[in-house]
């Protein structure tokens, strides 16, 4: 579904992608994990055409994105920000409906986003009020609920789990899988956070020196030697 093809990208003399091949299939849930600063970021933003690559392709069904192929895969994906990034001038429910209210009268978004909502755990009252007026743990909900309020076909997840302590990231790993697995979502999730990826993830790759240094599925990973290394790595940080 979608497919990274030969992915490079260097600012000035550091090279970040130095060659990145990686496909996710329909309804697939895919984890890049990596140290800080291994390029994580630089491949969300090359797959959502904010970064241009210096070489290589990314596939969308089957078609190299470009121009005339990306408007409908920008139209066709939900997206989960680190810090949830709600517009702080909308109330909840308009956050939810930001894309919906494009294109319908504001009575049928709010009554999707207030669904959406609901999904996410989040009661109707919660509609009206403004970001600030949301805990932490409320606001990432809130978040979620935008990313899948349009039904996206692909949703993106930016370290879920950022800024949670461990019991509310368990209850956001368990919702995204939640919905991942009902919606029958494509997911791609750049996570840190290991409980995220047994959690959320079918399947794991490990982004190292610019290139996947292991790709596989989540239930395999405790016996990857590059991945015991990271793992490592990541206990003594
Ligand atoms: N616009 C830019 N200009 C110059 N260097 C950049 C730019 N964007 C990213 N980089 C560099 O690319 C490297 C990878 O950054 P990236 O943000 O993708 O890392 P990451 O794996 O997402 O890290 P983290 O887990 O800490 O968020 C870093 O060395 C960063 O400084």
């Amino acid at each position: 579904m979608i497919e990274i093809d030969a992915l490079h990208k260097s600012f000035g003399q550091k090279t970040v992608l130095d060659g990145i091949s990686l496909g996710v299939t329909q309804g697939e849930s895919l984890c890049v994990i990596g140290q800080s600063g291994t390029g994580k970021s630089v491949l969300l933003k090359c797959i959502l055409g904010l970064t241009r690559p210096d070489a290589g392709r990314i596939l969308w069904q089957g078609k190299a994105l470009d121009r005339t192929t990306r408007p409908d895969f920008m139209n066709r994906f939900g997206m989960l920000f680190q810090g949830a990034a709600l517009f702080d001038s909308l109330s909840v429910w308009q956050n939810v409906a930001f894309r919906l209210r494009q294109r319908m009268p504001d009575a049928k978004a709010r009554a999707i986003a207030v669904e959406k909502l609901a999904r996410v755990g989040l009661g109707a009252e919660t509609a009206d009020l403004m970001p600030a007026e949301l805990s932490g743990g409320m606001a990432k909900r809130a978040g979620l609920a935008r990313a899948i309020a349009d039904d996206p076909a692909v949703i993106f997840f930016d370290e879920p789990t950022t800024g949670l302590d461990p019991i509310r990231a368990r209850r956001i790993n368990d919702l995204i899988r939640g919905i991942v697995t009902e919606t029958g979502a494509t997911a791609i999730t750049i996570t840190h956070d290991m409980d995220s990826v047994r959690a959320i993830g079918d399947r794991v790759a490990l982004l190292e020196n610019g290139r996947i240094a292991w790709d596989g599925p989540v239930a395999q990973m405790n016996d990857a030697a590059p991945l015991a290394a990271f793992l490592g790595q990541q206990n003594r940080s």
